[in-house]
């Protein structure tokens, strides 16, 4: 699959009620079809907003949300959504809620892969009488029946165990590669993400701070130690002196001296941490997750 999933462009979301704060502000990026990304960020810093947008639940006040070339709502039969709280009908039993599946997306309802992920599930239980984890499992069998483009999955495996957690992952993925789907999904659990994520958007206090490919941004950092001097031409993101010895996480600007400096390749932890720490680091878009309209401007 080529072309883009999803685009935003000028982005922002405030809520009623909050003091005129932004959820998301000025919030620019593009996701080539068929990546599995990675959604982060800390608590509050918009990552479910910004799916509520992509999936058509909210409305933004400011700027554009385009999914698989659409408008939200023209998208909704292509897309598959799991918000956070899992909604479902509580009073339909699992058998009942893939049916209903099945009668609200009767061309591409895939009753095998939704009869798979559902089994350990107790066929005649009420939506209600199900655990968290349980109901999160009907949740993605039900969207990964669907059969859609692109999937937006917010904390998608926060309540799962880690058996379970492993088997959806493994499902997740297993439809990325066979299907070409989308998959953008937030987390905390990097560990879980960063095998699986080709693709990564940090969102920080309403921004992308960084956007790309998941190799191409470790590529274009690097963590240096060396003596207490000055870094130019690098873009220093995090530095820390112990009594000689510096140690910083810098963006690449230029070759880095030999003689001069100790190098080593961040991990994902390493960079997202060293963002989330240094919030006045200028912000990094690979080509690929910069927005066309700002490519143009
Ligand atoms: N319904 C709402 N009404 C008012 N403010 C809201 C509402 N939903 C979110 N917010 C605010 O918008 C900002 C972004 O919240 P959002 O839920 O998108 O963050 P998040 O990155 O998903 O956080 P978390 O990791 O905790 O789930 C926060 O400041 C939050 O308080």
């Amino acid at each position: 699959m080529t072309g883009t999933a999803l685009e935003a462009d000028g982005l922002g979301m405030r809520y009623r009620g909050r003091g005129g704060g932004w959820a998301l502000r000025n919030c620019g990026f593009r996701l080539p079809a068929g990546s599995v990304c990675a959604l982060v960020g800390p608590n509050g810093a918009g990552k479910s907003t910004l799916l509520a947008l992509a999936a058509g639940f909210l409305r933004p006040p400011e700027g554009t949300v385009r999914v698989l070339g659409s408008a939200p709502g023209e998208a909704r039969s292509r897309m598959g959504y799991v918000a956070q709280d899992k909604p479902l009908y509580p009073q339909l039993t699992v058998t009942e809620t893939l049916w209903a599946g099945a009668e609200l997306n009767p061309a591409t309802w895939d009753q095998d892969t939704a009869q798979r992920i559902a089994e350990p599930l107790p066929a005649d239980a009420k939506v209600r009488t199900l655990s968290g984890g349980q109901r999160t499992r009907l949740a993605l069998a039900l969207v990964l029946g669907k059969r859609p483009e692109i999937l937006l999955l917010d904390e998608p495996m926060a309540d799962l165990d880690p058996l379970a957690r492993h088997q959806l992952m493994g499902a997740l993925m297993a439809e990325a590669a066979e299907h070409g789907t989308t998959i953008v999904m937030s987390s905390h659990i990097l560990s879980e993400l960063e095998g699986a994520c080709d693709y990564l958007l940090l969102v920080d206090g309403g921004r992308i701070r960084l956007g790309g490919e998941t190799d191409d941004l470790i590529n274009a950092h690097a963590l240096l130690t060396g003596p207490v001097q000055d870094l130019a031409p690098h873009t220093v993101v995090e530095s820390r002196t112990t009594g000689r010895v510096r140690t910083a996480l810098v963006r690449r600007e230029g070759p880095v001296d030999p003689a001069v400096w100790q190098t080593a390749e961040p991990s994902l932890e390493e960079l997202l941490l060293a963002h989330l720490r240094s919030p006045e680091a200028p912000a990094l878009l690979t080509p690929s997750a910069t927005a066309r309209q700002a490519v143009a401007a």
